[in-house]
């Protein structure tokens, strides 16, 4: 492996700190201004919708945008938090809001922690069964989901009003209950979506953040890694409920009535268009569509055309959304979510990597991973039949085969990928053969793939600290990044990340998007974004193929020095001089059964395995 220090270093200038203030900047000031410039009350009217659908839209795209769960009855959310603020304010508190105009004040935040709890529930509900589904099931789950809830307005007479819904809703007047003008309700709904804008913004920026994207760009790896895939799916529908929840009681308060017409089905897909229009997964592109949106609909309302067949406008947002898919795929701001930045500076010493963190030391030869029987049946096909061997620990032991012998079905099962049909798996002496990946990851063992899985579009740096997600404090301060003591103990693991980076010798590359990377670089960061899991046991899936012969020379030296680490290895590898040279020992499957297990030199002259493996020829 050549040394870190021989390779160029780029050092990577950090972007002016004004840059990142430009978009929410714009954003801000064209709020601010807005009532100011507009010709008129109606106008500004326009603008506060404008704002519902930006917050509606934001809320969204946490679904769809960041984790890549296809929600067609989001506005389902927003129904239960327009509803709760009708039913507080003109129901529960209304006798005493008409006594007491001012107590809005605190009515308001009632309604509005309510609207969260409900529309958090509802969330759940929704979210629960669509954790196993995706795509077309998740989406049809979706859309019923959101119809069962209108439906539920409509019939529940006593409680929504029935198909009258409910009027008398307050204004949003703190003071004496009288109409306000709309330029004051537009600032306070403008506030409450700047607010709103800022917690979804942290929490995209946060570890958790990271963990949608993970989901969304590689569910399977996401696990493997160690992301609890479906907490993280169930917290993107509550937070996405939960905004959808609180602008919800806002537009009750705007609106003063609702009833089931305030919200259709064609909402759903008019704030989906909105997401995909301005830039699913972006922070800015749902805004950005949102807004637009409604300045064309209050134009388009003076159009002849539109004029005498409203039903266009919806239209014209389809045709809109199919044309910008074909030119512009990413939407009008498609520009990558920028999750974390390198810090820029020296490369970190060579040969750095922080050791797994092991409760007891263990000796040199003793058990590390013990399988005994692990059987594998797929339908009619048994892939694996009682597969017996232990790994011991300060070895790399090689796993080779013949194609379609149960080498990758193997490693799923040591992995948690798939579940061994019968036999124990025990990795220090815990049974984990029914765990799942996620569990397996944060217990010590790390995996690649066949075929590399990095997440594609994030960076390098991004990649790793995935990786290193699993071990950041606790579920609840992965939310909280703005507060220092989670910034903290992600410079730590940033800190981390660009060792391991230069402990596989792709320091360099950081920065750079992972489907840039050439094939060797991104072998090396899928090493190293395992290694980010502190592993005790790496197992790595023919991680030499596609390399040349230098960098196959390149790679052994670095498997061999992740043992030297103190990270035991199973290699699966079909290059036999890759194999023969860094393994200690080698276990030989064919057709799913063991038929060699010794060192290197035995293998080569072991009769099996030449006529199994190698073939006759080989003799
Ligand atoms: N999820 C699955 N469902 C059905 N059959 C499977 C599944 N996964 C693997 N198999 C089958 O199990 C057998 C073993 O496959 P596996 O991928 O483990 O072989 P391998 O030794 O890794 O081969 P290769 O060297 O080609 O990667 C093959 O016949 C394969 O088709």
């Amino acid at each position: 492996m050549s040394n870190t220090h021989t390779t160029p270093i780029v050092v990577i200038k950090p972007e002016l700190g004004l840059h990142r203030w430009l978009w929410p900047g714009v954003f801000l000031v064209i709020g601010l201004l807005a009532p100011l410039v507009l010709p008129g009350d109606k106008w500004v009217r326009v603008a506060a919708l404008a704002l519902v659908y930006v917050a509606l839209a934001s809320g969204l795209n946490i679904l769809v945008g960041l984790t890549g769960l296809l929600d067609l009855g989001f506005i389902a959310f927003f129904i239960v938090g327009a509803y709760t603020a009708a039913i507080f304010t003109v129901s529960t508190f209304g006798p005493l809001l008409a006594e007491n105009p001012a107590a809005l004040a605190w009515v308001l935040p009632i309604s509005v922690v309510a609207a969260i709890v409900f529309a958090g529930i509802a969330g759940s509900i929704i979210g629960y069964p669509t954790l196993r589904a995706r795509g077309d099931y998740l989406a049809i789950m979706t859309l019923a989901f959101g119809e069962i809830v209108r439906i539920v307005s409509i019939n529940w007479t006593e409680f929504t009003g029935g198909a009258v819904g409910i009027r008398n809703i307050p204004a949003l007047n703190f003071v004496d209950g009288s109409m306000v003008p709309p330029t004051t309700t537009y600032y306070i709904i403008l506030t409450v979506v700047v607010i709103l804008i800022v917690a979804l913004a942290s929490l995209i920026a946060s570890p958790v953040g990271r963990a949608w994207v993970a989901i969304r760009e590689d569910e399977l790896v996401a696990a493997s890694i160690g992301i609890r895939t479906r907490r993280y799916k169930l917290l993107a529908y509550v937070v996405g409920a939960s905004t959808a929840g609180v602008i919800g009681v806002f537009f009750a308060h705007m609106n003063q009535f609702v009833n089931p017409d305030s919200f259709t089905l064609e909402d759903n897909f008019i704030v989906l268009s909105l997401v995909i229009l301005g830039g699913a997964g972006t922070l800015w592109g749902p805004i950005t569509g949102a807004a637009l949106w409604i300045f064309f609909q209050a134009v388009a309302k003076d159009i002849p055309l539109i004029q005498a067949h409203p039903e266009f406008r919806t239209g014209f947002l389809a045709l809109i959304v199919i044309v910008l898919m074909i030119l512009r795929p990413g939407g009008i701001i498609s520009k990558r979510l920028e999750l974390t930045r390198a810090r820029g500076g020296t490369v970190p010493p060579v040969g750095e990597l922080v050791r797994p963190d092991a409760e007891q030391p263990v000796a040199p030869g003793a058990a590390v991973l013990r399988l005994q029987e692990v059987k594998q049946v797929f339908g009619g096909l048994t892939a694996l039949e009682a597969v017996t061997f232990d790994l011991k620990h300060g070895e790399v032991l090689g796993l080779m085969g013949p194609n379609g012998a149960g080498k990758s079905t193997l490693l799923n099962a040591i992995s948690g990928v798939t579940n061994a049909t019968s036999g124990t798996i025990e990795f220090f002496g815990e049974r984990t053969e029914r765990l799942e990946s996620s569990a397996v990851s944060t217990r010590g063992i790390a995996r690649t793939f066949q075929t590399v899985r990095l997440f594609w579009d994030m960076t390098v740096l991004e990649n790793l600290l995935v990786g290193g997600h699993s071990r950041l404090a606790g579920f609840v301060p992965k939310f909280l990044s703005p507060f220092p003591f989670v910034r903290k103990s992600e410079r730590f693991t940033v800190e981390e990340a660009e060792e391991v980076l230069a402990f596989v010798d792709a320091w360099e590359c950081r920065d750079r998007r992972a489907s840039s990377l050439d094939a060797y670089q991104q072998r090396k960061v899928e090493i190293a974004r395992a290694l980010m899991t502190r592993p005790r046991v790496l197992l790595l899936d023919e991680p030499a193929a596609g390399l040349n012969e230098s960098e196959t020379r390149d790679l052994s030296t670095l498997i061999a020095r992740i043992r030297e680490h103190g990270i035991d290895v199973i290699l699966i590898e079909h290059d036999m001089d890759l194999l023969m040279g860094v393994s200690d020992r080698i276990v030989v499957l064919d057709h799913g059964v063991i038929i060699a297990d010794g060192t290197p030199a035995e293998i080569r002259k072991n009769p099996a395995v030449l006529e199994a493996y190698l073939g006759s020829d080989a003799k």
